[in-house]
């Protein structure tokens, strides 16, 4: 039984009879073919790098797994449609913290139309694109039981500043509520999400080796989605940090030439993620150890007091 994805945070959305993504129970992400070229491209782009064998395995792994196409009733009513049958990546996972983030300080390209160069031109302007090599296409953050998820709308995203940026990557690995603008995140979490030898730290500085190395593609307009379970992780469990790009409509022959663009952006972000792992400033988590992972757990950090919570639990570790 196909049905809308809960854990889709950007992109075109089956909802409201438009035309969008399906999923099913066995773990399969079925993304409709798009009329125009975007559609054929991406396929093209599945097909050639899922049977690509210079393409070392664990870049491969990078990737949602590819299973083909499949011609499906479409969300809009239109009848029967291909799709991109993909790996789900929000499939057995329980309440996923989810951010989706376009790399790339411009998403044009110049095999582009006019027209659509100049609507990217002014989207990255208009988003931290152009400042700061990438931008946060969409999130949600589960907080817990109570609270559930914060799920910002698209129009609320699309407004975020720099410092947007920083507060939302900061709240991804914290223990408080996203919500609120009292809420100073702990970024408890920081150190089993974003750090250690398997996280997503590490993660994408594997990726940016790649990067600086292949030539083969351009990935235009491609996001980073980064996941994990929190939930998962306050019961004693691995918290499933995992990094994977998705959407390449726009990916084109990189013809001997470094992606420079996306891989500015993607350093740009290993810079933002890696500030919270070790940057100077009062966010710093350098002394949230496993123990203060359990007090952040445990403790309410709602109130407005909670940066003096904080200093304290840095100081006693
Ligand atoms: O229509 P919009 O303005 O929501 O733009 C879509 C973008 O949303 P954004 O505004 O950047 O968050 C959307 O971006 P996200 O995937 O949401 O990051 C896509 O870029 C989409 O284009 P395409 O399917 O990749 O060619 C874009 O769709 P098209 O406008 O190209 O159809
Ligand atoms: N393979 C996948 N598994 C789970 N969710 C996905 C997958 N691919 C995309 N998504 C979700 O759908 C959103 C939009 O995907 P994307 O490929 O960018 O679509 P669009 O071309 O409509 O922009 C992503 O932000 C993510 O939440």
């Amino acid at each position: 039984m196909l049905k809308v994805p809960d854990h889709q945070v950007a992109g075109h959305t089956a909802r409201h009879g438009k035309l969008g993504p399906l999923i099913d129970d066995s773990g399969r992400f079925y993304k409709p073919l798009q009329d125009d070229e975007r559609g054929s491209k991406e396929l093209a782009f599945y097909s050639s790098f899922s049977s690509n064998t210079s393409i070392p395995d664990h870049i491969h792994g990078f990737f949602p797994v590819f299973y083909g196409t499949q011609l499906l009733e479409a969300s809009d009513g239109s009848g029967l449609r291909p799709h991109l049958v993909l790996q789900d990546l929000a499939s057995d996972r329980l309440n996923p913290s989810i951010i989706d983030i376009k790399i790339g300080s411009r998403t044009w390209y110049p095999q582009a139309s006019e027209d659509y160069v100049q609507r990217c031109m002014k989207k990255d302007k208009e988003t931290t694109s152009l400042l700061l090599g990438f931008r946060i296409s969409g999130l949600q953050i589960y907080g817990n039981s109570e609270s559930g998820f914060w799920k910002p709308e698209k129009k609320h995203v699309q407004e975020f500043t720099l410092e947007d940026v920083r507060l939302v990557l900061r709240k991804f690995v914290s223990s408080n509520s996203p919500i609120g603008s009292n809420s100073f995140p702990d970024c408890c979490f920081a150190p089993s999400v974003y750090g250690g030898s398997a996280g997503i730290l590490a993660q994408l500085l594997e990726l940016k080796a790649w990067f600086e190395d292949q030539t083969i593609y351009h990935f235009n307009s491609c996001s980073v989605l980064m996941v994990y379970e929190k939930e998962s992780m306050m019961k004693g469990k691995s918290s499933g940090a995992e990094i994977k790009l998705i959407d390449f409509a726009h990916v084109v022959e990189g013809r001997g030439v470094i992606d420079h663009n996306f891989l500015g952006g993607l350093c740009s972000f290993i810079k933002f993620v890696s500030e919270i792992l070790t940057g100077p400033d009062e966010y710093s988590t350098e002394a949230c150890s496993p123990d203060s992972e359990k007090k952040c757990i445990s403790t309410d950090n709602e109130h407005p007091d909670h940066k003096s919570e904080f200093s304290d639990i840095l100081s006693t570790n």
